[in-house]
């Protein structure tokens, strides 16, 4: 409960005595179990900077308390000692890979010599999300998993902030994936069954005003945003109560996924085939109520999604193998597979640039007629038009506000949303400002800005008319009222 009178309800609720192991025991330990069946999990955490996320995933830190990855590391071995010992497992293998997403690029932190190598996202024959090149270790052991994890850590982006002093300024995504050869019921042959799991230790959402941000740090916190941003409307429109009616194999409602890489990344955990888990980390500090608020109406709405959980091998996608199972072999067939999606790759980039001449031709084209006489022929550095707007997205929370604001049940928070977004919108202006300084240096140029912010502004000076109207009424019932009013 926050406040007298906001109640919201979760599945399980930690307070500030409960330890470690209790996470674990309550929440992981089922997935874990039953990533040994055969199905794909996931946990993530969210809530704001400074909350405790990375304290609570844990893993490969020393210095703290184990959190969930520490614990994952022991359980999962365990289990799979006692599934050897029993006869049900004949070998089993585990690869990590870890990886983070840094101002929307995804990197490997297992690459200690191509750090700088930027990762793809690709979707298999069957849908899933797959990373191509990906480096992947075998692990096995439980300290053998906890000290990769440790090297990667040291290749992550943290920073300095006013809110925390070690600052996740990336989404981190430890992958374990387990593939487990076991004897058939009816024959003397083998089947592989492959299953992952995926530990997500979000960025955390981030007001400029608390964390004193400026420079390269403020622009991290625009992306992290604009990250967390897409997630969100991801996850309300994977809630909406009508979609869940219909069912979730109706293709009818658009998930925006390629948003971000953050929501393809985490395609499959939310409204797809694994199970997720989501921890909401919040503050008990009553200087963040507002942000505690946010965090706890994004769990509410997260917990309305349904997946379609299934296990991936058993029945019609158990694949059978000779009675000497080779992991090598095995690793060959995922080699060959990454060969044809990086083929597929380097096809569409071809196609891409093709379109890229193309389209530039047009402008130049164009340009005759356009009043932007000072436009280059290069690539358009100020603008990357394959990226989502970040102006976009702010203009979709302001459309979910507006709505909002019509719900005479969430008005309470409506103010201080605004407020939220006022801010993120003038870190996005912020740091456009000074990306189009750097831009105007090297080109010279002094293009006109994206016509998105004019709409912005307009919807901006449209809540700013509700707010005087909001100060004028000193009664609660009837700034509803009024707002509505405003809109109509
Ligand atoms: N439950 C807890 N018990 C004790 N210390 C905690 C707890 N949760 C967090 N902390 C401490 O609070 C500080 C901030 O936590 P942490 O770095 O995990 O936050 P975060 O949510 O990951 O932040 P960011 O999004 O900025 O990366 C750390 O020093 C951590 O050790």
């Amino acid at each position: 409960m926050l406040g007298s009178d906001r109640v919201f309800s979760f599945d399980h609720v930690f307070g500030p005595t409960e330890n470690q192991e209790e996470v674990y025991e309550s929440c992981v330990q089922p997935l874990v179990e039953s990533l040994l069946h055969g199905y794909n999990a996931t946990v993530f955490c969210y809530g704001q900077t400074g909350s405790g996320k990375t304290y609570t995933l844990g893993g490969g830190n020393l210095d703290e308390e184990g959190g969930i990855i520490d614990s994952v590391a022991d359980g999962l071995f365990l289990l799979l000692g006692e599934k050897k010992k029993s006869g049900g497992v004949v070998e089993a293998t585990v690869q990590v890979s870890y990886m983070e997403l840094y101002k929307e690029v995804l990197r490997d932190l297992l690459e200690l010599h191509a750090i700088h190598k930027e990762l793809h996202i690709r979707e298999d024959e069957r849908g899933n999300t797959v990373v191509v090149g990906a480096k992947e270790v075998v692990v096995t052991s439980a300290a053998e998993l906890l000290s990769v994890l440790e090297t990667g850590n040291a290749l992550r982006h943290t920073g300095t902030t006013g809110m925390n002093e070690h600052s996740s300024r990336s989404h981190a995504i430890l992958t374990l994936q387990l593939i487990q050869c076991y004897h058939s019921n009816n024959s003397s042959l083998q089947s592989v069954r492959s299953s992952k799991l995926c530990l997500v230790d979000l960025a955390g959402s981030e007001r400029a005003g608390k964390t004193g941000n400026t420079g390269a740090r403020l622009k991290e916190s625009v992306h992290i945003n604009t990250g967390l941003l897409a997630l969100g409307n991801v996850i309300r429109a994977l809630s909406d109560p009508g979609r869940n009616r219909r069912g979730n194999n109706c293709n009818s409602a658009h998930i925006p996924y390629r948003d971000a890489k953050i929501t393809r990344l985490l395609r499959d955990s939310l409204g797809g085939t694994a199970h997720t888990l989501m921890v909401a980390c919040v503050s008990p500090s009553h200087h963040s109520v507002a942000e505690t608020l946010s965090v706890l109406q994004f769990a509410s709405k997260a917990r309305h999604i349904q997946n379609r959980p299934g296990a991936t091998s058993t029945h019609a996608e158990v694949k059978t193998c000779p009675p000497t199972w080779d992991p090598g072999e095995a690793r060959l067939g995922e080699l060959e597979y990454e060969v044809h999606t990086l083929r597929e790759l380097l096809k569409e980039k071809e196609r891409e640039m093709e379109r890229e001449r193309t389209c530039r031709g047009v402008e130049e084209g164009d340009s005759i007629k356009q009043p932007s006489q000072g436009r280059t022929s290069g690539p358009d550095k100020r603008l990357n038009r394959e990226e989502p707007s970040q102006y976009r997205l702010l203009a979709q929370e302001a459309a979910a506000m507006l709505a909002d604001v019509l719900n005479p049940t969430s008005s309470h928070s409506f103010r201080q949303r605004l407020q939220d977004w006022q801010e993120r919108l003038t870190a996005v202006d912020l740091s456009r400002q000074a990306d189009e300084k750097d831009c105007s240096v090297e080109e010279g140029g002094d293009e006109p800005h994206h016509v998105t912010i004019l709409q912005l502004r307009e919807e901006l000076s449209k809540c700013k008319v509700m707010m005087t109207s909001e100060k004028q009424t000193s009664d609660g019932e009837g700034h509803i009222t009024l707002m509505k009013a405003t809109f109509h």
